[in-house]
């Protein structure tokens, strides 16, 4: 399979931030958090997506979390890449440029979600972002929350007009669309969460995006291998097994928290009983009991990826 993408063939990860009932970083415990997905070999660590909660924060606390999770992550020799999500274009570039000072040069962009972006406000952005920070290199988040899904074809017109552009995190894509990405925007590395990897590793060159999987760190990457070698079995036989996980999930944590950040901080827990569930306000997080509720299915349908990793 051929392959030309700009960034490595990895597993990305998200990291959870705990934060106390005042809404503070709980330093140690974020350390031991990166330390520990580091040490289980998924080195390919990201803050403030949705997960991580980078919509939520403000100026202060993003500039703290950011310089103890870049400190963290170099520690543990990981590269350590920075969500940015907000409505405000000068916001976006005043976040770049404060973590540029810092040394930080990986980046994860979402577009400012008030209104979808138009195509002319399209251009200007990534003008503005990867245009602006040309040392830089960016990876685009694709939600639907933004208010606007990039297509194919958008993004072999980005990627040709900016080198720097070199991954896309995929949320949501069908089977068309993911042969559409691989055949016009191969310069960027296409990261999918656990349900598309299955297929879209079949057909193209695909990086995952662990969600569910983070429970268990090895078996994430197995996953991840299966992939890569093209292994139809094991793949079709884990995914089913992820189905099925995030199905018990949803059904413990139940209908009323909706960021991903409720769910992410459960798989955060499995790591370490300390770690807190709660969301910066106003978002719900998940209950203590849906959590216990979440290990208790494990434990009866699913006890490998209960496991030691
Ligand atoms: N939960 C992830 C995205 C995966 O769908 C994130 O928070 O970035």
């Amino acid at each position: 399979m051929t392959d030309h993408a700009r960034s490595p063939r990895t597993v990305l990860a998200a990291c959870c931030v705990p934060w106390d009932d005042t809404g503070a970083l709980v330093e140690p415990l974020f350390r031991d958090s990166i330390a520990g997905l580091a040490a289980h070999g998924l080195r390919d660590l990201y803050v403030f997506g949705t997960a991580g909660e980078g919509y939520a924060v403000d100026e202060p606390r993003f500039d703290h979390v950011v310089d103890v999770f870049a400190d963290e992550a170099r520690r543990h020799g990981v590269d350590p890449m920075v969500g940015l999500i907000s409505l405000s274009l000068p916001a976006v570039i005043g976040r770049i440029e404060r973590c540029a000072a810092r040394g930080i040069r990986s980046f994860q962009l979402s577009l400012p979600s008030w209104g979808a972006l138009n195509d002319a406000e399209l251009a200007t952005f990534f003008a503005e972002t990867c245009g602006r920070f040309p040392e830089a290199a960016f990876l685009h988040y694709n939600l639907g929350r933004s208010g606007r899904m990039l297509t194919p074809d958008d993004y072999a017109t980005l990627a040709a007009e900016h080198p720097n552009l070199v991954a896309v995190k995929h949320t949501r894509a069908d089977y068309a669309t993911v042969h559409r990405l691989f055949a016009r925007a191969p310069q960027l590395r296409h990261f999918f969460t656990e349900a598309m990897y299955s297929y879209a590793s079949l057909v193209g060159p695909a990086g995952f995006l662990v969600s569910i999987a983070s429970v268990h760190p090895r078996l994430a990457r197995e996953y991840f291998e299966a992939g890569v070698a093209r292994d139809t079995d094991a793949l079709m036989a884990t995914c089913a097994e992820l189905l099925d996980l995030s199905a018990a999930l949803r059904r413990a944590v139940g209908p009323g928290p909706h960021m991903d950040g409720a769910f992410d901080k459960v798989f955060a827990r499995m790591h370490d009983p300390r770690f807190p569930l709660a969301l910066l306000p106003p978002y719900q997080g998940a209950s203590d009991d849906a959590y216990e509720a979440f290990r208790g299915a494990l434990r009866a349908h699913h006890p490998r990826w209960l496991e030691p990793s």
